[in-house]
């Protein structure tokens, strides 16, 4: 008797079980059908709301251009194709998952980056995977928060504060062009420049943001290495589809790898803030003694800054925008160096002609040190700085989303809620606005030649409301190592010693900003100048 109990027991409980599954595989099955008869929906709805801009050949109706989406070298010619071919904008879809309208002019992508801040919202497909690295900071929030945050941060990027991140600019530098002389002396002339630079912008970053002496340029750092590899895993993220739902990412050994960095960056900033609130606490309390104050930076200025109701950041604010800062400040910065130094090694004239700027500038001084009155006083290195902006900008687009529906020229609009990928490769490099556009040329950038030019016709910085809060601080770092590397080093092209071929010959390679495959290699030579003394760190 207990045996068939037993047995019919067992029997019952598979058939339940059997049940419970079927309940669970048609419901799943349900989820599954509603949702891809959603995504169809909306797809088709794109497709028709989108019908007013032109389509470049998709793969397939559903797929899109999924597959077309390169970031190589082809993949920036893909782009020169689109804008020879459309002009001024197309749209474009990533399977039924993103639907995006690509604008490459001037007109087009004034209305769209002039628009309120309070109707643009930076969207999830580049920014989303920042958030667990930058919290909601300034380069990812929105509308009233993004505000208050921008008011609070402006100090620190004001002329008094950059005046005081120029001595760092010139200690880095120095750092670096040590080390450079004594790996000339050693035969050592061919450099790759990207591993130096970087280490060199996050070297000068540190300082200005926490007065920090991360001596990163001679020894390795945790917190700078794990800079490195957020950033490199960002991309890798960004480029795996799979990748981009989080609950798989963070099971993956790149979700991990992430997840470990992110505690040693996290807790950097954390201690460094912490161990600033208490610095200015006594400083408040020492305010009537004789202790000299010493000079502010970034941390201390968004510490100490107030709104219109006095109320400041709180600490996990202000850790979001440190990070922002170093994050945002240094492999843009460190681009646009070493892509300045790659053309003026490419053209012998403009960089002689830079040099020559600067020894007539530094003439009669007893040290080589680029002060904040001559920044204004390198309009040649300036014009060659701007025209590398423009042939080789750090950034290749930014990508926008609007509340509201954006009108552009032609009677077409952009419906809310598209995501709108701003080409800032597109635009300086449309024949429509610039002559010869892949001509490395300073002189489109003399003051008579700028008149009747459109007003977006180049934006490395974006522009309008949302545009890059630390571009003086960028242009005044770039003016003073560009400077200082001409006046010490002759730059020529160099070999790339993996596939033998001279900087003549780089492929581009397009990631969170602009980089070279197998790196930028350049011959270096000291330039035979007196011997001056030249302040160390
Ligand atoms: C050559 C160097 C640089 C280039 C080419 C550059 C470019 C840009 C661009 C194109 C944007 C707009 C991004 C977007 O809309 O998604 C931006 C925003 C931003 N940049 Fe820069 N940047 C540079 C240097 C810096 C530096 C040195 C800092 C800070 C120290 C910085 C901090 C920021 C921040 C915080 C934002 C967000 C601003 C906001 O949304 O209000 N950038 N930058």
């Amino acid at each position: 008797m207990s045996v068939l109990q037993g047995v019919l027991h067992q029997v019952l409980s598979w058939a339940a079980l059997c049940h419970i599954l079927s309940v669970v595989g048609t419901g799943l099955c349900t989820v599954a059908v509603v949702w891809m008869v959603k995504l169809l929906v909306r797809h088709a709805w794109y497709t028709h709301k989108l019908s007013c801009f032109s389509k470049p050949h998709a793969d397939s109706w559903l797929i899109g251009h999924l597959g077309q989406m390169k970031s190589t070298e082809e993949g920036l010619m893909q782009v020169d194709d689109l804008v020879q071919t459309y002009k001024h904008s197309c749209s474009w879809f990533l399977g039924p998952f993103y639907h995006l309208v690509r604008v490459f002019h001037p007109d087009y992508i004034k209305s769209l980056l002039m628009a309120p801040a309070s109707i643009t919202v930076k969207d999830d497909l580049i920014y989303a995977h920042l958030r667990p690295w930058l919290g909601q900071s300034l380069l990812i929030s929105n509308g009233d928060e993004w505000s208050r945050r921008r008011r609070l941060l402006n100090p620190a990027f004001h002329f008094d504060a950059l005046k005081t991140y120029v001595t760092m600019f010139n200690a880095s530098a120095n750092i670096m062009h040590n080390k450079w002389r004594r790996l000339v002396a050693e035969g050592r002339t061919n450099l790759e420049m990207f591993d130096h630079v970087t280490l060199m912008t996050l070297d000068s970053l540190l300082k200005c943001a926490f007065s920090y002496n991360s001596n990163c340029q001679e020894s390795s750092s945790e917190y700078v290495s794990a800079i490195v590899e957020l950033s490199d895993l960002i991309i890798d993220r960004r480029h795996k589809i799979l990748h981009h739902w989080d609950w798989i990412y963070w099971r993956t050994h790149q979700g991990k790898r992430f997840k470990k960095a992110l505690s040693v960056v996290h807790s950097f900033t954390r201690e460094v803030i912490q161990k600033h609130r208490t610095l200015i606490s006594q400083q408040i309390k020492s305010e009537f003694t004789t202790t000299p104050q010493r000079k502010k930076d970034f941390a201390d200025i968004i510490l100490t800054s107030k709104d219109e109701d006095g109320k400041g950041l709180t600490d996990e604010e202000i850790q979001a925008e440190a990070n922002t800062f170093m994050f945002a400040g240094h492999d843009t910065t460190a681009s646009a160096i070493c892509w300045i130094l790659y053309n003026l090694a490419r053209h012998q004239h403009y960089q002689e002609t830079c040099r020559q700027e600067v020894m007539d500038l530094m003439e009669g001084r007893d040290r080589h040190e680029i002060q904040w009155e001559d920044l204004s006083n390198l309009p040649f290195t300036t014009m060659c700085i701007r025209e590398s902006l423009r042939l080789h900008s750090p950034v290749q687009a930014v990508t926008r989303k609007y509340t509201k529906d954006i009108a552009l020229p032609g009677d077409c609009t952009v419906p809310k809620g598209t995501i709108c990928l701003v080409s800032i490769y597109g635009t300086h490099h449309n024949p429509d606005v610039w002559t010869n556009p892949q001509e490395f040329n300073p002189m489109r950038f003399d003051p008579n030649n700028i008149m009747g030019r459109a007003s977006h016709a180049f934006i490395p910085f974006s522009s309008g409301p949302r545009n890059c809060i630390g571009q003086k601080f960028a242009l005044a770092e770039l003016r003073v190592v560009v400077a200082l590397t001409l006046l010490r080093f002759r730059l020529s092209p160099g070999v790339n010693p993996e596939m033998g071929t001279s900087s003549g010959g780089v492929r581009r390679l397009p990631l969170l900003v602009l980089r070279a495959e197998g790196g930028l290699w350049l011959q270096l030579e000291p330039v035979d100048l007196p011997r001056l003394e030249e302040p160390q760190d």
